[in-house]
């Protein structure tokens, strides 16, 4: 409980014989123009934020509380942080009181200095602005106003507490004034504007309140002739003590417009004004007494609603519209104010057409917002605070009212008084009017003009009903459109609220929508780039495939020229071919002619040699006999030398004479056949070195033949092996091209292929990715038939390219492999027929020297023989001469005596003789030696010719097969390609096709 103050010394005591005109209420004081220094350039209106502590509904939902307050800094800060919506705002006021504020700390805080300037004779004004179920009646009027403030203050002298700021300001100014012991008068007077429709809540007595609403009498809200607006007809009541305002308050309470909402159980469905006017008796210094008027006027807003959420329908809508009208033209009005703009709409809605002085006006102005704390009422709370904030800059020059003189306002009561009275007396009378006679002249002649200004003012007023009637009906109209629109306007609200909701969703979504149409913008730009791309590597690779069918065609104009070429290779191989066949036909023959020369000079040689041994064998056979004639002569003659050597003995002289004609006949003949036989034997020799000059010559010339034939044989070899080498070379090169270009081009194709590949999956990935589940499908069918298709052609073109190459690759490796070992056949051929000819050269050329060393032996062996010949010969004849000389020493001895010289003769002739055959036998010998040598050196040449001939016939042979072999070889080969090579072509062809 909260316990009043202890000034109110004077409760109780009877009411002031103050009387207040019923002007008093409207403001008519004249303003005493005394301006505090502050005063002078205005004061801002206050502003008070009250938030209320959430309530069981509030808890209930388990809302966050988005409002905080900060009563040191006076800031209030409203804050939220969801997904959708954030809000981060603060607020600096006048004063902060948060939830747990209590309702004496609030009112001592915020509304005691008010009521002080009250009393000191300001007009102050106290508005509760806030949402609907925002506390504004709890604060200013309080909780449990009937049962509890009042019997808790009756009771205990004490407040309840929840008592709220009007009975707390009503107790205040008893307090002060009574506590100043001061005289002085308060009226009060309760009033609500509903509907814009001004009532009196005090009239209204227990019968009225259930009489129905159109029966309450609506009052009307006046302008007197200085600007100053009051209600006609409004009943002021005097107070003198708290109670009677309590009671006051509690019948004022008691008749106001209130319903039952979704936001508050007793819901205020008007703005009502709890006005206290208060006249103290002040005494100057001089003895002077003077009327100080004070007034405080306390309103309780009706809530701004947001009926959507209040639940109103049908009249509470229409209720919801009109506090909304007039709110907002209090709003208009804060607005208009704090922008200093030219008109300010004060006659808009009655409410503030009553409180106009309250704002911007002379009076001293608080406002109260209150809010609640939880989430639901966000936006109404951020509304009235920014109503709130703007509110406070709302600039007012307070003026204290004007004081009046007791005496003064004496003499203009009792002048009211008087008239009253004889209003009175004339009305109690019943018998006409009882005016004074000067009043009545001056009353005439008023009335007179008055008659004139009536008769004008009817016809105007005639004219005007007529025109408020239509004024009225489009009044009514109006208002029946204004309700509709109301309702309109609350449907839409509602629908716009929905639509707002749905605004949100739809932003929400339009932002995604946005981004994913970004995103998809960005993918659609990029697909259309990679499409554009890929219809650039598409056409790149058309260009490419152009390029590379273009290449194919040039390849396979190549191909047809290289297979032209090589048909003509194949002809000029077959016609090399056939040269060479015909050459080593040729060759063949030539070999063959050759060989049979050979063997027919071997065979001349061989005859020749045997005709040779045979003339030698018959020339030694001759020889023989002759020899054997000559033995069988000499022995003849020996013994027939015996019996004349008996004549000779005995006819020594003539014997003599006789042997010496003989032996002188002898050693002719002897000399003759010695002769005969050495030219024999000469002619033998002659014979045999010629045949053997001319087998020299022969053979050197064969030699000569056969190198000669040799040479141009290796040296066409050599042009043929070049060509064939050439044309290996130019075949290697072309097939190394041609691989090369199948590599670049496979390899191109390979990299283009993979690099579209690549792309195309990146692409194909990022795309999936990326785009919407539903084009994600739709393109990642696509893609996959894309990829698929591609693919598919990839495959193809690879499996195509792959084949191509495979065959090619097949064809140049066995090309190559052909070639390759053509060109090893040829090169170990060659390199063979090289070391072979090498080495038949180095054979040829030893079988030549040994050749020219065995004819040199054999001329040398011959050379011998003729010297041995001559030897003989010179033997024969030393012997020959020795035996003549010793004939001669036998003769002469034999003719010196007679006896022993027949047996010496005959020793001598036998010696002779064994020498003779001594020496024959050494010549039979010695030409047997020579025929064996002879033999011994023809065989020797047969044997040397004789497997040369045989090397060479094989040599020939193995040539001529070796070389048809060869032939034979490259014409296959020559074939097998053009086999290869003609299906390849028109695989190719076909492929190509
Ligand atoms: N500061 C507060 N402390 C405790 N309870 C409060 C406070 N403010 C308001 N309330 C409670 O909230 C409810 C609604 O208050 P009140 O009727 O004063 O709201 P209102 O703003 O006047 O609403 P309306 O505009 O509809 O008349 C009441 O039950 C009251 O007791």
């Amino acid at each position: 409980m909260d316990t009043p103050k202890s000034y109110h010394q004077r409760r109780g005591s009877t009411p002031s014989p103050l009387l207040m005109s019923q002007t008093l209420w409207s403001s008519t004081e004249k303003p005493c123009r005394g301006l505090r220094s502050d005063d002078e350039k205005g004061v801002n209106v206050k502003v008070v934020l009250r938030c209320r502590p959430p309530n069981e509904d509030e808890m209930k939902v388990k809302g966050p509380l988005v409002i905080s307050c900060n009563e040191l800094k006076q800031e209030v800060a409203a804050t939220l942080n969801t997904a959708i919506k954030q809000i981060n705002k603060s607020f600096l006021f006048d004063k902060v009181c948060g939830p747990s504020s209590q309702q004496k700390d609030f009112y001592d805080q915020s509304v005691a200095p008010l009521v002080n300037e009250a009393l000191e004779g300001y007009t102050c004004t106290i508005f509760a602005y806030g949402q609907t179920g925002t506390g504004k009646t709890y604060t200013m009027e309080g909780e449990a106003v009937k049962e509890k403030i009042l019997s808790d203050f009756l009771f205990n002298g004490e407040f309840h507490k929840n008592a709220g700021v009007i009975p707390r300001a009503v107790q205040q100014i008893f307090d002060i004034l009574e506590s100043q012991k001061a005289e002085y008068s308060m009226k009060v007077a309760y009033i609500e504007i509903y509907n814009e429709e001004i009532t009196d809540l005090l009239s209204l007595d227990e019968e009225s309140k259930s009489i129905d609403e159109k029966t309450r009498k609506p009052l009307a809200l006046m302008e007197d002739g200085k600007g100053a607006v009051f209600i006609r007809g409004l009943e002021e009541v005097t107070v003198s003590t708290a109670d009677e305002i309590y009671k006051i308050l509690e019948k004022g309470s008691a008749n106001k417009h209130t319903a039952e909402t979704l936001l508050n159980k007793q819901s205020n469905r008007s703005h009502s004004i709890f006005s206290i006017t208060l006249h103290v008796k002040e005494c100057t210094h001089e003895g002077l007494e003077l009327i100080k008027c004070g007034k405080l006027n306390l309103v309780d807003l009706a809530g701004s609603e947001n009926i959507l959420r209040s639940g109103a329908k049908e009249g509470r809508a229409r209720e919801a519209g009109e506090i909304n009208k007039s709110l907002l033209t209090l709003g208009r009005i804060i607005n208009a104010l704090v922008d200093h703009s030219g008109h300010v709409p004060y006659r808009d809605s009655k409410l503030t057409r009553f409180l106009r002085d309250s704002l911007g006006g002379k009076t001293k102005t608080c406002i109260i917002a209150t809010v609640s704390p939880s989430i639901q009422c966000l936006e109404e709370t951020l509304s009235t605070l920014e109503y709130a904030n703007r509110a406070k800059q709302i600039k007012n020059r307070p003026e204290v009212n004007q004081k009046v003189t007791k005496s003064a306002l004496i003499k203009d009561l009792y002048v009211e008084m008087d008239s009253l009275k004889q209003e009175l007396h004339a009305t109690r009378e019943k018998n006409g009017i009882y005016i004074p006679q000067d009043r009545y002249l001056s009353e005439e002649a008023a009335q007179k003009a008055l008659v004139e200004k009536l008769k004008f003012k009817e016809f105007d007023l005639e004219s005007k009903n007529k025109k408020l009637i239509e004024l009225q009906d489009l009044y009514d109209y109006q208002r029946q459109l204004t309700a509709d629109l109301t309702e309109q306007l609350e449907r839409t609200r509602r629908e716009l609220k929905n639509a707002e909701q749905a605004f949100n969703d739809l932003e929400t979504k339009y932002t995604r929508a946005k981004e994913t149409i970004q995103e998809k913008d960005y993918l659609v730009s990029d697909l259309i780039k990679s499409e554009k791309a890929m219809t650039d590597k598409a056409l790149e690779l058309r260009a490419k495939v152009e390029n590379a069918e273009s290449e194919i065609s040039s390849l396979f104009t190549k191909i047809e020229k290289s297979i032209s070429r090589q048909e003509r290779n194949r002809i000029l191989v077959q016609s090399l071919q056939n040269k060479l066949t015909h050459q080593l036909e040729i060759l063949k023959r030539k070999t063959a002619v050759s060989v049979t020369n050979q063997e027919q000079q071997l065979n001349v040689l061989l005859e020749d040699t045997q005709s040779f041994l045979a003339t030698k064998r018959r020339a030694t056979d001759e020889l023989k006999t002759q020899l054997q004639k000559l033995k069988d002569k000499y022995s003849s003659d020996i013994q027939n030398f015996a019996v004349p050597a008996q004549e000779l003995h005995e006819n020594s002289q003539l014997a003599f004479r006789e042997v010496n004609s003989e032996e002188s006949k002898h050693s002719s003949s002897f000399m003759d056949l010695v002769g005969k036989i050495s030219t024999d034997v000469n002619a033998i020799l002659n014979g045999l070195q010629g045949n053997i000059r001319e087998l020299e010559v022969k053979i050197n010339a064969f030699v000569r033949q056969e190198q000669q034939y040799q040479t141009r044989r290796y040296q066409e070899i050599q042009i043929t092996s070049e060509v064939l080498l050439n044309f290996f070379k130019t075949l290697n090169t072309y097939i190394s091209k041609l691989r090369l270009m199948d590599e670049k081009s496979q390899s191109i194709n390979d990299q283009q292929l993979c690099t579209l590949e690549e792309k195309f999956e990146e692409l194909a990935a990022s795309e999936e990715r990326q785009l919407i589940k539903k084009v994600a499908e739709l393109i990642s069918a696509s893609n996959s038939k894309k990829k698929r298709l591609v693919q598919t052609a990839v495959d193809g073109l690879r499996e195509c390219s792959s084949i191509k190459t495979r065959n090619l690759n097949a064809e140049f490796s066995n090309i190559q492999g052909c070639a390759n070992s053509a060109y090893d056949d040829w090169t170990s051929y060659i390199g063979s027929k090289e070391a072979h000819h090498i080495e038949d050269s180095t054979r040829l050329e030893f079988w030549k020297s040994n050749l020219a060393g065995n004819i040199d032996c054999c001329l040398a062996e011959s050379e011998g023989v003729e010297d041995r010949w001559r030897n003989a010969q010179e033997l024969l004849l030393c012997q020959e001469t020795r035996t003549i000389n010793s004939i001669d020493c036998i003769m002469k001895s034999a003719m010196e005596s007679n006896g022993k010289i027949s047996t010496q003769l005959s020793s001598t002739v036998t010696s002779i003789l064994e020498e003779t055959a001594i020496s024959r036998r050494n010549l039979i010998s010695a030409i047997e030696s020579l025929q064996k040598l002879d033999r011994n050196e023809c065989e020797k040449i047969y044997s040397i010719i004789h497997p040369c001939v045989e090397d060479m016939k094989q040599m020939k042979d193995s040539h001529s097969s070796e070389v048809s072999e060869i032939a034979e070889n490259a014409g296959k080969v020559l074939t097998d390609e053009y086999k290869v090579d003609e299906p390849s072509s028109s695989t190719l062809r076909k492929k190509k096709s």
